[in-house]
Order: structure tokens, then C-alpha cells, then sequence
């Protein structure tokens, strides 16, 4: 009779908790409309930034979820709590104490934020409510509701609020909301040390930074993709210097005096429609879904294309995605209504690919043969490649790339030309302020399709670079054919980063400029030590993860030091460019130089 009632009242909190969800299947959507912009979306994988996965929706008890609550599921755990009651009720086993996860992996979005969590409450608080198994143990309630006061923005774009002290050491990341702000949140699931809080209304806004009139997606607030649209262009820059700033504070043992004043970060030409990826996804129909459902080609409820609501795994079905370019928007389009009319043949949930290029029909030779007319149609216009296998090609400055649609190359075409001069101009400032010498040799690793080791290849005699991906390594070496660069002065190695230093042993290292441009997780131990023997006189560190970058400027930096003898780096330059605008990510440039 207990675990009867154990069951009513488990399932009674229940539909109070999903009632709101049941009245809408928009549930999020409907919340953020009350007081925040409607605005727009976007983003994709991998690691060049701002990333919205692919996941399965699966919700399996109360305390785990999160809202939005899709309606399938909630039917689905009606279900099994009525069975249970109707079957013979057996005692709930006592639920054993669940061991608190790992730490996330350094570096990672998840421990940057454990880390600034850590640093608001203080490190010894943290450390005693984990001793004492509360690290997980939220004061709050699953969807209640409560009003808060944003203390910080934290590196990922969230707000960040502190509970009243009679709650105990516990903070609430609040999306879309900035420091000083006052909330009303929902809130919704726990995680170590804090809650999330779903914003419904801006009680106090920070009027000096905010305003709403600037967002240009009707999805803001809803979407995973965007955190900055109500901001200007000028404070979303200075936030991402600020990054930049707490990540050498928090990732790296520099003294201050080690760390150069960190310039203002470089805006990006295109701040909407600037977006040459984009990755949406959608699940395939639920059991319950019927054909008849798509009447007329008209698109289902359940059906969700778009991308990831923030903190969440549920798709937000979007039909366009601003930052994104025009091409990439129109195929979209045209390829949601062929979905929806099509959903009954996926057996499977689909990422889709949406890469923009210059025309690939054109004979790329033609295409840089001189007089190269940059001015005609033809060869500048854009297209839309959604074959992950298909070949994109793009012009970076007086260069043309070309990689496969699903490989890895930049996002932000737009801001790409003023990164290439800025590494340039850092490079050359070695005749100056460095050895006096021209560089004459370059080390492009983690080189992708041979976006710096081309682009850069005019100012050295000879240039070597590795990458992982064989089909990259494919397209750097064509990039350099297409180019007109000789296999005497390039040459590209398909493997691990730390290999290309035994193929370079000719390569004199007071003469050689080594450029760094790894995924989010960083450089590993063998590539540093590797670095650090061949000792090159300059290092250009280019990241999509300042965190990953400070550790390894650190380490570069100090071992140097910790050896008596020789030469010591010395970071010299830090800055930021805006490869993601409208998003809290940030791309950072480093310079070290051996003295
Ligand atoms: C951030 S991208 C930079 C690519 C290139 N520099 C560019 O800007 O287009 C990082 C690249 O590192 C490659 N990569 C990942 N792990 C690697 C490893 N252990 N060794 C060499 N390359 C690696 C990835 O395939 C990816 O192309």
C-alpha cells in the first residue's frame, strides 16, 4: 500500500511538473516568448566551435530530465506507472548511493565551467560539499520556480547566479542572461554545483548592455546556437577578450608579468550571415507517428528539423538560421519540405550537411590562371554542397582552397584574410623585434587542408605540414598544385603532429617558424616534448579552445624556463578574432618567440 502511494505521489509531481508541457509542445519556446526576444538559431560540430550534436531524446526518470518534455514520452512513463500499480507492486529497492561522476576532462566546455562555479563560491566550499556527497545534491526542486540575481557571464555565454546563502553553497547558470540581471527561472537539471535555471521573465534588466531590438532570429532564447544577439558587436568583443583573459588566469601558472596585454579582439567584416557550416539534424518519426500525419506536405508536430534548445538534447525544429550564408538557407529550405514529405522512409535520425562554396563545376586550374577575373559571376558564385564526400572550395586572400564538404575548414570565410595577416604580421616582426633574421623555414601543424602553410608560403623558402586526416593531407597537396606552389618548397605528411619533427631534421630552428592550430582538446605530451627539442625560434599558437592554449603556453613557457640552460619562450602577443559572432566562442592567436 506504502509503494502505492509512493507511486501516486511520484506520478501526481510528475504531471504537475510536464502540465505546461502537455499544453504545448513547444513548452521552452512558450516560456522564453513571455519576456525574452524571439529571435534566431544555428551551429554544428566538431572541433572548430560553436557545436550542437545530434542526440537521441531519451527520457527515463523525474530527476533526469530536463525540460522540453516531449508529449510521446511523457505517455510513455504514464504508461509504466500505471502498470506498475496494476501489476504486483513490488517494494521499490532501496536506491543505492549514486557515486558522483568524474570530473569532466580539462579544458572541456563542462570543466570551464565547473572551474568559474569554483571560483564564485570559493575552492575549499566546493571541496567540502563534494567530500560531503552534495556536489550533486541541488536545494531546489525540479521545476520550481525562483527568482535570481546574475552575478557573472561565464565563459560559455550563461549567466551565472548564486543561491541565497540558506540554500547552501550552490549556483544556477541562467542562459541568455547578463550580469546584474535579475530572473525568474525554471529550474531544470542539476549538474555539479549547480542547477539550470530556464529564464521566464528578466525582472531587473541590464539596460546598459542589453537591448533586445539588435536580435535578428526569431529562435534566440530558445536554440543552443547563439548566446549574444541582444548585445552589441563592441561588448560581445570585449566579453571574448575577457575569455581570453580568465583562461590564462585560470589555465595557466604564468605570472602576470609573463602574460603580454591582451589586444582588443578582431571583429569579423560579416557578424549575420557569415556561417559557411551548418549541421541540422532530426530524429526519425516516433512510433506513434502515422502517415497521414503529413497531409499536403505539411510538416507534423513531432517532426523536429533544426538544431539542439540550449542546454538540451531535444531538437528545435528551425527554418533558417541568420548567421548562416543565404545559400546554405535557401537549400535548407528546399531540403526541409523533401524531408518532411519523405520522413516515413528514415529508419534513423540524420545529420544533414550544408556547406557553402564557390562553384565546383568551374575548372579550378581555369579559375586561377592569370588574368584571374575575380569580377565575374561565374567564378564568384556561391553554391550550396551537401555531399559530405563532394569537394567545397573557397578563396582565402589571393588563394583557393579546396577540402571535402565533410572535412574540416574554418566557418567564418569573412574574418579568415585578417587572421592569415595577422599570423603574417607576427611572423615578420621577428626581423625586428626577434632574431633580426627573415624566418625561412615553416612547420604548419595540425594543417588541415594547408590553410596557413599556403596561405603563408610566400614568405618562406621551404614548408612542411602534418595533419591526421589522410583526405586533408589529399587537399593540402592539391591546394599547393593549384596554387602554383613546387613540391620542392612544400610538402604535406598524412599522420600525428608530433611526427613532422623527424621528417624537418634539415630545417634549422633559429630560422623556423612553427604554426600550431590543434582541435579543442589541445597539443598532447609527445607533440610538446617533440616541439620543445627541436626548439624552434618562433611559435605561432592559433586555438577554437583558449583553455586548451593557455595550458600549453604554459607548459611551453615554463619547461623552457625550468631548463637552466638555453633559450626561454617568451609569450610576446594574445588576441582574439571573431570567427563565431553572436556566440560566446572566441579563436585566440599566440605568439611565442625563443630568447
Ligand atoms: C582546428 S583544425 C585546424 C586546421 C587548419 N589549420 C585550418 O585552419 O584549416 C585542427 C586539425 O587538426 C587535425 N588533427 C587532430 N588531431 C591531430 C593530430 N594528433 N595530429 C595531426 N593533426 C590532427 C584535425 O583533423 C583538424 O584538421
Amino acid at each position: 500500500m506504502q509503494s502505492l502511494r509512493a507511486y501516486t505521489r511520484l506520478y501526481t509531481q510528475f504531471r504537475t511538473a510536464i502540465t505546461p508541457a502537455l499544453a504545448s509542445r513547444s513548452f521552452p519556446v512558450r516560456q522564453m516568448s513571455v519576456s525574452l526576444p524571439q529571435t534566431r538559431p544555428l551551429s554544428d560540430t566538431e572541433v572548430e566551435g560553436p557545436a550542437l550534436k545530434k542526440q537521441k531524446i531519451e527520457i527515463t526518470t523525474l530527476e533526469q530530465k530536463d525540460s522540453p518534455v516531449p508529449e510521446e514520452t511523457a505517455t510513455e512513463v504514464v504508461i509504466s506507472l500505471e502498470s506498475a500499480q496494476s501489476a504486483n507492486v513490488q517494494k521499490p529497492k532501496k536506491k543505492k548511493k549514486r557515486k558522483d561522476p568524474p570530473l569532466p576532462e580539462a579544458c572541456t566546455g563542462a570543466d570551464v565551467l565547473y572551474q568559474e562555479i569554483r571560483e564564485l563560491l570559493g575552492g575549499d566550499v566546493v571541496d567540502k560539499v563534494t567530500q560531503a556527497g552534495g556536489a550533486f545534491q541541488s536545494p531546489y526542486n525540479f521545476g520550481e520556480e525562483v527568482e535570481v540575481k546574475i552575478e557573472t557571464i561565464s565563459s560559455n555565454g550563461t549567466g551565472i547566479a548564486i543561491a541565497p546563502a540558506e540554500k547552501g553553497p550552490w549556483a544556477i547558470i541562467v542562459p541568455f542572461s547578463l550580469t546584474g540581471e535579475t530572473v525568474r527561472v525554471r529550474i531544470g537539471k542539476t549538474d555539479r554545483m549547480y542547477s539550470v535555471g530556464h529564464p521566464l521573465e528578466i525582472l531587473v534588466k541590464n539596460t546598459e548592455l542589453r537591448d533586445d531590438s539588435r536580435v535578428q532570429c526569431k529562435y534566440f532564447g530558445t536554440c543552443g546556437g547563439c548566446q549574444y544577439q541582444m548585445l552589441s558587436g563592441e561588448t560581445q568583443l570585449d566579453l571574448k577578450r575577457n575569455v581570453i583573459v580568465k583562461a590564462f588566469k585560470t589555465y595557466s601558472q604564468l605570472p602576470e608579468s609573463a602574460i603580454p596585454p591582451i589586444e582588443s579582439t578582431v571583429e569579423s567584416p560579416l557578424v549575420y550571415a557569415y556561417r559557411t557550416k551548418i549541421t541540422p539534424h532530426f530524429e526519425r518519426p516516433p512510433k506513434y507517428a502515422k502517415k497521414e500525419d503529413v497531409k499536403d506536405g505539411e510538416q507534423p508536430p513531432w517532426l523536429k528539423i533544426g538544431f539542439n534548445v540550449t542546454n538540451s538534447n531535444s531538437t528545435l525544429d528551425i527554418e533558417e538560421c541568420p548567421i548562416a550564408t543565404s545559400v546554405l538557407n535557401e537549400q535548407y529550405k528546399i531540403d526541409r519540405q523533401k524531408i518532411t514529405k519523405n520522413i516515413f522512409s528514415y529508419k534513423k535520425g540524420v545529420s544533414l550537411l550544408y556547406r557553402d562554396s564557390l562553384d565546383p563545376t568551374i575548372d579550378a586550374k581555369e579559375m586561377m590562371t592569370p588574368p584571374i577575373d575575380k569580377l565575374s559571376d561565374a567564378f564568384t558564385r556561391h553554391v550550396c554542397v551537401t555531399d559530405q564526400n563532394a569537394t567545397a572550395r573557397e578563396m582565402i586572400g589571393d588563394y583557393l582552397f579546396e577540402y571535402t564538404a565533410g572535412g574540416f575548414f574554418q566557418n567564418n570565410n569573412s574574418v579568415l584574410p585578417l587572421m592569415v595577416d595577422h599570423v603574417k604580421g607576427l611572423i615578420k616582426s621577428s626581423e625586428t623585434s626577434g632574431s633580426g633574421r627573415r624566418p625561412t623555414h615553416l612547420v604548419d601543424t595540425y594543417c588541415g587542408a594547408g590553410l596557413f602553410a599556403i596561405s603563408l608560403s610566400s614568405m618562406f623558402d621551404k614548408v612542411a605540414g602534418i595533419e591526421l586526416s589522410k583526405s586533408s593531407i589529399e587537399s593540402a597537396k592539391r591546394n599547393a598544385e593549384l596554387n602554383s606552389i613546387s613540391s620542392e618548397k612544400i610538402s604535406f605528411l598524412a599522420g600525428d603532429a608530433s611526427n613532422i619533427f623527424a621528417t624537418v631534421k634539415e630545417f634549422p630552428p633559429q630560422d623556423t617558424v612553427v604554426v600550431i592550430d590543434p582541435p579543442r582538446k589541445g597539443c598532447d605530451e609527445p607533440f610538446l616534448k617533440q616541439l620543445l627539442d627541436f626548439r624552434p625560434n618562433t611559435v605561432v599558437y592559433v586555438s577554437c579552445n583558449v583553455h586548451s592554449q593557455a595550458r600549453d603556453v604554459d607548459a611551453i613557457v615554463r619547461r623552457t624556463q625550468d631548463n637552466e640552460e638555453g633559450k626561454r619562450y617568451r609569450l610576446e602577443s594574445l588576441r582574439g578574432f571573431d570567427l563565431f559572432p553572436q556566440t560566446a566562442h572566441v579563436e585566440s592567436v599566440a605568439l611565442l618567440r625563443l630568447y
